[in-house]
């Protein structure tokens, strides 16, 4: 299995190019079954998740092609003759849930493995559920599937009592084949639901008001083909603003979204960093001095993120003073907590809060990535600590992260991959 080592102590310097989102190319990869002429979708990140779920829809019957570089893809879906989503795939990805909407809207039927619970928490799919069902699909669980049936769907009123990022995008991809208007409250304002409605809105879908809590789409009778371009991904690109804070250096990310990012840029100038914004490139220096330590309460856009929230605890280990991370999306997201005390650093954790006390030297050591973002922490502490770390399960970090040895090492850093 393969690893990565870093040796620590580099005080990064550069820049580099921020890919297209994980979290939005798969529900878009998946929106494509709506259409019924090719859709062809730039900006695509190299990652495992990518082609995951260009086997679940080859798997239905799509046509999947890409470019030499990967990074245009092409999905025909004029071919869908199944729709039954697998366990074997949906298992090693939870984002095959959201071929439900599409396969019910569009063909009437879908069976779809239950993704169940995952190292950062049990993830229940109540809510995609109770959406689809308010647009008239007949859905059962048994045998570990969710079966969803339809005529056409009607267009409803779904008003979600939590705010959930996949039921959002679900049903917002089933409403738009509705009959009638559908009305969305409490939806996620994730800029990653604001750029798949962009995506279908180049389909021919009819929607107002993605990024705020009600969106509003009026059911069209086909969705064409188009062209769309993937936004960047504001995770990959705050990874590597932490990585530039944490080793005292300066970073600058380029093709970056700044407008998609307030939250954690207001918590990396709290921690003490210089951030400059020109166009899309991000420059954050922290030259010659120390983090300072910063709070975080992780909430759903435009609040603080917890796919950040593991990398700003890697950074407050280093900080000067204490910090308290408090996690309310997942209730198991503090799976890192463990691996960044091998490497010396003091966490003490009540619950959903995590007490942070700063410490000056982390010292490597070797260390298990257990989920996608505490793999990230755990490269990001590894590039402070004194000699070398060695982060094992790194297949974590590939679902999405694109190339994250390459990118880093070209900003200096010493780190390289193990077979
Ligand atoms: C609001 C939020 O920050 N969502 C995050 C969530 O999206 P993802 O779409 O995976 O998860 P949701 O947004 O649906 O989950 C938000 C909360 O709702 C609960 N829930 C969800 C669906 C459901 O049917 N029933 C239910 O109870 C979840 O357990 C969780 O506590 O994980 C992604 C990957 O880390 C992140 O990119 C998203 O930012
Ligand atoms: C946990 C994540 O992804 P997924 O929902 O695909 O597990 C993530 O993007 O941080």
């Amino acid at each position: 299995m393969q690893k990565i080592a870093v040796t620590g102590g580099v005080a990064l310097e550069g820049d580099v190019r921020v890919s297209g989102a994980k979290n939005a190319v798969l529900p878009i990869l998946c929106a494509t079954l709506l259409a019924d002429e090719p859709v062809e979708i730039g900006n695509v990140p190299h990652l495992h998740d990518v082609v995951t779920t260009a086997k679940v829809l080859g798997g239905l019957g799509a046509g999947v092609t890409h470019d030499a570089d990967g990074s245009h893809v092409v999905v025909d879906p004029r071919g869908v003759d199944s729709h039954v989503a697998p366990y074997e795939l949906v298992r090693t990805m939870r984002a095959s849930v959201l071929v439900l909407g599409p396969l019910v809207a569009r063909h009437g039927a879908a069976e779809v493995a239950l993704p169940g619970g995952c190292a950062i928490g049990s993830r229940p799919v109540d809510l995609h559920i109770r959406a689809l069902e308010a647009l008239g699909a007949r859905i059962t669980v048994e045998h570990g599937f969710i079966n969803a049936r339809a005529g056409r769907l009607r267009g409803g009123h779904v008003a979600f009592d939590m705010v959930s990022v996949g039921a959002t995008e679900n049903v917002l991809m089933a409403a738009t084949l509705a009959q009638g208007t559908t009305v969305i409250d409490n939806a996620a304002r994730e800029p990653e639901i604001v750029d798949l409605a962009d995506c279908l809105l180049a389909m021919g879908a009819d929607i107002e008001g993605a990024g705020t809590s009600r969106i509003v789409v009026h059911g069209v009778d086909r969705l064409h083909g188009a062209r769309h371009d993937v936004v960047a991904d504001r995770i990959e690109a705050g990874t590597f603003l932490v990585a530039g804070a944490i080793t005292g250096g300066r970073v600058t990310i380029t093709h970056a979204r700044p407008d998609t990012m307030d939250a954690v840029l207001e918590r990396l100038s709290a921690a003490g960093a210089d951030i400059g914004i020109d166009g899309d490139r991000i420059t954050v220096d922290m030259r010659g001095r120390r983090p300072r330590a910063v709070d975080i309460t992780t909430a759903p856009h435009p609040a603080f993120p917890t796919d950040m929230q593991a990398q700003f605890m890697a950074l407050d280990c280093i900080a000067e003073g204490v910090a308290t991370i408090d996690e309310t999306i997942f209730e198991n997201r503090f799976m890192h907590v463990n691996e960044l005390m091998r490497l010396g650093a003091d966490i003490h954790i009540e619950g959903h809060r995590a007490t942070v006390t700063g410490v000056e030297r982390l010292s490597g050591a070797p260390v298990m990535a257990t989920d996608l973002r505490a793999s990230a922490s755990l490269v990001l502490a590894g590039l402070v600590a004194e000699g070398e770390t060695v982060i094992d399960r790194i297949y974590h970090l590939d679902r999405g992260y694109e190339h994250i040895e390459r990118k880093l090492s070209g900003l200096g850093a010493r780190i390289t991959r193990i077979d």
